[in-house]
């Protein structure tokens, strides 16, 4: 087992990174022996890790209870978060109740808003058990739920007391979700570490075959990166923003397409390719770097090309998002490969990036002339 700490002073908590976590005693440092647990999962990883996860915890906590939810990115909204309250004050539990989400990064996103909310807060634990939830989700405490209007856009800053990633889990993931957890590991390349991109370059099939070796240095770089940044801005006044590289574009795409259409992996895979467009259309990114990164993006088993929606609906999509300053659209952009900073950009370049991969010019002449909706739109979204 290797371990990677989050440093927030009382709230600083491990990540726990390993083969067979679930069946060993990792989580000795959370009992609470008076207490009861909340095991939060759904229809697919119960079957497959919920009794393990529940014979690890009962030597641990007076009650094991279990709540399984249905699966899917459609499911991440208020009727479904409410059923893990209803299963809360069902068997009349307290605030030393800890939840623990036993999942991908649906379940964790949820069961932390639930613990964030309980009684005004309540002890959770992160099990991801997707590929994208181990590298990316479980740590740094972002949680929420989606809007039909905009993605993750109710939700809370809360921390987990403790991450535990078994990445034996991972051997029953799909090929395509192994795919959209590759996606997050080259942001964390692309937006802060260079030599790990390039390391990621030589070793992409060993991690898409799932190579012990290979997924345990990816998953503990991931978690050190986002953990080094959210440390330093755990709340997203700044720096952290980084972390929301591909995002501007991915989160329009999922919104765009209908939660769970695209993965969110996916969507954040052809948003990085987009925004590395505009990123080279400012003289940010040189020519040569864009193109590795479409590669990488491409070999991960990703799309490089957002869906073929107007794209006055991407503009349009793109107003709604937290990293928004006065109406004005701010993307996270890569200054060469290991960089990135947040800024607004030149609605022309947005939009020549957005018709190169991928998004369809309206034919209309009243869609695109001068005064036509289009250009209303490009004067917030200038720098
Ligand atoms: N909070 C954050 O910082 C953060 C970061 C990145 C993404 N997210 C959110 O995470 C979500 C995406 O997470 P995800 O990619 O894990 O998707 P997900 O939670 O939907 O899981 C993907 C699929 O894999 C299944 N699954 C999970 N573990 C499995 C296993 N071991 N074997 C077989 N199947 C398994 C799930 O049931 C689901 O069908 C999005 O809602 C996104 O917004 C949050
Ligand atoms: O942790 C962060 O900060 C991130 O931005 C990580 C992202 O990968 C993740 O998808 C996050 O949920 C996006 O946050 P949001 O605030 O844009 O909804
Ligand atoms: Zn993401």
């Amino acid at each position: 087992m290797t371990t990677v700490r989050v440093e927030l002073d009382q709230r600083a908590y491990d990540i726990r990174i390993g083969a067979g976590l679930l069946g060993r005693d990792t989580f000795a440092d959370v009992a609470q022996p008076k207490a009861r647990a909340l095991i939060v999962t759904n229809t697919t990883v119960a079957p497959l890790y919920a009794q393990a996860l529940q014979q690890a915890l009962e030597p641990h906590f007076a009650e094991v209870l279990q709540c399984v939810l249905p699966d899917g990115e459609q499911y991440k909204d208020w009727p479904t978060l409410n059923r893990i309250f209803d299963a809360l004050l069902e068997r009349q539990c307290d605030r030393k109740t800890t939840l623990f989400a036993l999942g991908g990064g649906v379940i964790g996103d949820m069961t932390g808003f639930a613990a964030a909310c309980y009684m005004r807060g309540v002890p959770f634990v992160q099990v991801p058990t997707t590929l994208l939830a181990q590298v990316d989700s479980s740590v740094g405490g972002k949680t929420a739920i989606n809007h039909p209007l905009g993605k993750n856009m109710i939700g809370a800053f809360y921390q987990p007391r403790l991450v535990v990633a078994d990445v034996e889990t991972l051997r029953t993931l799909p090929p395509r979700e192994v795919s959209a957890g590759l996606a997050e590991i080259i942001k964390h390349g692309a937006i802060a570490d260079a030599e790990f991109f390039g390391w990621l370059e030589t070793h992409m099939e060993r991690l898409r075959a799932l190579e012990h070796d290979a997924v345990v240095h990816a998953v503990r770089r991931s978690c050190e990166i986002k953990a080094a940044v959210v440390a330093q801005d755990e709340t997203e006044s700044g720096l952290r923003a980084i972390l929301n590289f591909g995002h501007t574009f991915g989160h329009a795409i999922e919104a765009g397409m209908g939660y769970g259409q695209w993965l969110h992996g996916e969507a954040v895979g052809a948003g990085m390719v987009i925004a590395a467009g505009v990123s080279e259309r400012l003289g940010l990114l040189d020519p040569a770097s864009a193109v590795r990164l479409q590669e990488l993006v491409r070999r991960a088993g990703l799309p490089v090309e957002a869906p073929a929606l107007p794209l006055q609906r991407y503009l349009d999509l793109m107003q709604v998002d937290k990293k928004n300053d006065a109406g004005n659209v701010r993307f996270v952009l890569l200054q060469g490969l290991g960089g990135a900073v947040l800024r607004a950009a030149p609605q022309d370049l947005v939009t020549s990036s957005l018709l190169a991969h991928g998004a369809i010019r309206d034919a209309s002449p009243a869609m695109s002339g001068p005064g036509s909706p289009a250009s209303r739109t490009a004067g917030s979204l200038a720098a």
